[in-house]
């Protein structure tokens, strides 16, 4: 439900089988007119979330919604309205999708929303839009041992990889990267650095701020297309969120054999944390990939992991 005040708002994500994303132009005299859109609108008195986002999508773009799951919720304070967007992702509709209202339409891949001007309550939509449901963290005693972890990811299908080995000597932590780096180019990995390791000036996707270098940081880094942090409770999240960090992975949510002193989130604490941020936020610690769905469930964004995906 929306906190008391904000207008509660379902919109939809629908992607087709290439991938590509749809996007309307709202109405020049509509809140926010202009704009481009994902299309939703306004839950009717009483209605489901869900059943408002089959009306909106039939109504607005003439589709019938197959399957839809969470994507993420926005809570934003424009101006003059307060509004609460619960996105959903649909992956699954029938028939053609047409401009119902007489509005622009788009299909663009997710990698060109950015050429588009969407409301300010966009920007974490696009992230999550854009992002895949598991982030790996790439580590390992020594090169080889890199290098044959890379692999398994690569070749289990993971598309997002943070470079995190902090134990290398410097010299090995060179020689990993360029490795790193030409086989995320040739497979079409996004490649972050950990913020802790001496890589300056070093190409790739983005960064991954530990905690100690988020809250350090009072702008985000621009050198980067991707800005990630990691979180362990609400502050960092939230200062996250303060300095526009892309996306969190928030830690730990279950015991881990890494962390032994940690004390673990748990499943609750987890979902209330992702609910009182506007962020993207992949899950960490304890976790396998079978926990995607209840992470998505949880309007989290999937899972990261160092062993979960080798
Ligand atoms: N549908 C949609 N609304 C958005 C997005 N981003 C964003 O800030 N909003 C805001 C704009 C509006 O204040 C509100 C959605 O209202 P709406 O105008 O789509 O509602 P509706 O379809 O029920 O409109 P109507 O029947 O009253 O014409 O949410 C978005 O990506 N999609
Ligand atoms: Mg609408």
């Amino acid at each position: 439900m929306a906190s008391s005040g904000a207008l509660h708002v379902a919109v939809g994500v629908v992607r087709d089988s290439d991938g590509n994303i749809l996007i309307t132009q709202r109405a020049k005299h509509a809140h926010q007119g202009g704009l481009w859109e994902f299309p939703g609108g306004k839950l009717e008195h009483g209605e489901e979330v869900l059943a408002a986002l089959r009306r909106e999508l039939r109504e607005e773009v003439g589709i019938l919604i197959d399957g839809a799951s969470p994507l993420i919720k926005i809570h934003h304070h424009y101006p003059d309205l307060e509004v609460l967007l619960d996105v959903w992702r649909v992956d699954h509709f029938s028939d053609q999708a047409c401009a119902c209202e007489g509005q622009a339409m788009r299909w663009v891949a997710s990698e060109d929303l950015n050429r588009y001007e969407f409301p300010a309550a966009n920007r974490p939509i696009i992230a999550a839009a854009q992002l895949p449901d598991r982030y790996a963290i790439l580590e390992g005693r020594s090169v080889d041992q890199v290098l044959a972890n890379l692999s398994k990811i690569i070749g289990n299908g993971v598309r997002l990889l943070q470079l995190r080995v902090k134990s290398l000597p410097a010299s090995e932590i060179l020689t990993v990267y360029a490795t790193v780096f030409a086989e995320c180019q040739r497979h079409g990995v996004k490649l972050l650095l950990n913020s802790d390791l001496p890589l300056f000036q070093a190409e790739a996707d983005g960064i991954h701020l530990s905690s100690h270098a988020l809250m350090m940081a009072n702008q985000r880094p621009e050198e980067y297309a991707w800005v990630a942090a990691s979180c362990h409770d609400f502050k960092e999240l939230k200062h996250a969120q303060n300095i526009g960090v892309d996306f969190a992975v928030l830690a730990p949510i279950l015991p881990t054999p890494t962390h032994p002193d940690a004390t673990p989130l748990g499943w609750d604490v987890m979902a209330e944390l992702i609910e009182q941020v506007n962020l993207p936020v992949f899950a960490l610690g304890g976790l396998k990939i079978e926990d995607i769905q209840r992470v998505l469930q949880a309007g989290g964004q999937g899972i990261a992991g160092i062993s979960a995906f080798l």
